[in-house]
């Protein structure tokens, strides 16, 4: 699952999930960027930090964003303020056989490469949209390829986005490293998911998200409800909500009152 805060990484632990990843797709869900390329390596490290302070259980990985690693020494220098400045074991880079020069380099350096292919975000423009990829005989032998090389340049894992379920399930059983899927089918060695659609946050998810709560709707009808009651006065109420004076010093203090001056002599 991806984690934005602390909260959400506290939660990620307290339901034992296994992975935490610190999504550059916070861009969109956190920040209300259009696109994930708006992100930077700075603001990705403010919440990879706050994530960690309240994960402590589950792996943390980091996203690398657009711009952070398509030269190899970004890429080693970035992935190094990951794991010295906000605590995560492990970083994500979005790109086929061509980034294997980052992944080699970041390796070497010392830190644990996710690689990921398929639908990769940060390549919007390039694929022509948030589109399927690997529908073709040809796609899909790129994409295995692309497998191959991350794998090869010392990826300890590959995410697999919006694939079909068949050339999923051929990657996984081609590669040794274990396949993460998101819209990837369940032949993948695990999931994962964007937080807010799967809690029922977003409005709209893609085809492949199934919504696993409704906070979405609970949020709006708690603060509704919290509006309501604040304005019929149902909110808050005295001894519940509100703190006391010792009897004796309240009575003091009312006698006081009396004596004083009102607002209108
Ligand atoms: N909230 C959220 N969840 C995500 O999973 C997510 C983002 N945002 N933003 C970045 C990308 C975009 N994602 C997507 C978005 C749509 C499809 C999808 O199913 N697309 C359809 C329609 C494409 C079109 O518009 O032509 C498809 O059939 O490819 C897949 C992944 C996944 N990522
Ligand atoms: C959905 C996962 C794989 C991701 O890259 C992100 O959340 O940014
Ligand atoms: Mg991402």
């Amino acid at each position: 699952m991806t984690a934005y805060d602390y909260p959400t990484g506290r939660a990620i632990d307290r339901a034992h999930l296994d992975m935490c990843l610190v999504g550059d797709s916070l861009a969109m869900v956190a920040l209300g960027y259009a696109s994930t390329t708006q992100v930077t390596m700075d603001e990705m490290i403010h919440h990879a930090r706050a994530v960690a302070r309240g994960c402590k259980r589950a792996f943390l990985i980091g996203d690398l964003p657009f711009g952070a690693f398509e030269h190899p020494q970004d890429a080693a220098r970035n992935a190094a303020r990951y794991v010295r400045e906000a605590q995560m074991e492990a970083v994500k880079l979005e790109g086929g056989r061509d980034m294997a020069p980052s992944v080699r380099e970041i390796v070497r350096c010392g830190v644990p490469v996710m690689g990921h292919i398929g639908l990769t975000p940060q390549r919007q423009t390039q694929l022509g949209g948030f589109r399927v990829q690997g529908k073709s005989l040809a796609a899909a032998q790129r994409l295995v390829e692309d497998a191959l090389a991350l794998q090869d340049a010392g990826c300890f894992s590959l995410v697999l986005e919006a694939i079909p379920e068949d050339v999923a399930a051929y990657i996984t059983q081609r590669l040794a490293i274990p396949t993460i899927g998101i819209g990837a089918g369940a032949s993948t060695s695990g999931q994962v998911l964007v937080l807010p659609d799967a809690l029922g946050v977003e409005d709209r998810v893609p085809k492949f998200c199934r919504q696993f709560g409704d906070l979405g709707h609970a949020t709006t009808a708690a603060l509704a409800e919290y509006h309501a009651s604040v304005r019929e006065g149902r909110f808050p109420q005295s001894g519940t909500h509100t703190y006391a004076m010792p009897a004796a010093e309240r009575e003091a203090f009312l006698a006081w009152t009396a004596s004083q001056p009102s607002k209108n002599s």
